[in-house]
């Protein structure tokens, strides 16, 4: 296992370098377990509510995204939610410090995609409120296969105005970062639930 500062170093280098950071342990699987546990029992609770879309996600539009999600609320995180939230103001911080982003404040949210659901492809910065500088997607699956689908695809412009995509496999554990205000990206459908801790990370007002 690689140390914290390791990891922090490999998302970012992925992100100068090709747009997008991927850290595989960001998570144990023990951790993974917890916090899938946590977000079945929260939506058990009727935690729960069906996305919405723009800023104030009032418009439900399951032609455009069909997840559904639960806000965390500092004051109600549980150890688990508590350590997750601490890591990744941790990484906050880190980035702060080597790439002077001045990166304030986080928000974050579980998703759980019922089997067949998507988000068609978009930008996760508003329009409205360019607030967002990284996006940040921790997995909670547990032995995720390629044929399980459900892919994260990320659009990356190349410089002689061309488009890669790189198509991202949503295993527990596996942290994926990037700037929220310049790539598009994708969620594409899977067979099974897809769970997953999505943040971002936000400069103040
Ligand atoms: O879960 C993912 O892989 C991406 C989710 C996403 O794009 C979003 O919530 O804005
Ligand atoms: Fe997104």
């Amino acid at each position: 296992m690689n140390t914290l500062e390791e990891r922090f170093e490999t998302l970012i280098d992925g992100i100068v370098e090709v747009g997008y950071g991927i850290a595989d342990d960001f998570l144990s699987a023990d951790e993974v377990t917890a916090l899938a546990t946590r977000l079945r029992e929260r939506r058990a609770q009727g935690q729960f509510r069906t996305a919405g879309i723009g800023n104030q996600q009032v418009t439900v539009e399951t032609r455009i995204r069909g997840d559904e999600i639960h806000w965390l609320d500092e004051a109600d995180l549980t150890l688990e939610e508590a350590a997750f939230v601490q890591r990744v103001e941790e990484f906050m911080h880190y980035v702060n410090r080597t790439c002077f982003l001045g990166l304030r404040e986080s928000e974050f949210h579980y998703a759980l995609y019922p089997p067949g659901t998507f988000y068609k492809r978009h930008l996760d910065q508003f329009r409205t409120d360019s607030r967002r500088k990284l996006s940040v997607i921790c997995y909670l699956n547990q032995d995720w296969q390629e044929n399980d689908g459900g892919q994260l695809a990320i659009y990356l412009p190349q410089t002689d105005g061309q488009e890669r995509t790189e198509i991202i496999l949503p295993k527990g554990g596996r942290l994926v970062c990037f700037e929220s205000g310049r790539l598009e990206h994708e969620v594409l459908p899977a067979t099974r639930e897809r769970l997953s801790l999505t943040g971002w990370l936000k400069t103040g007002a």
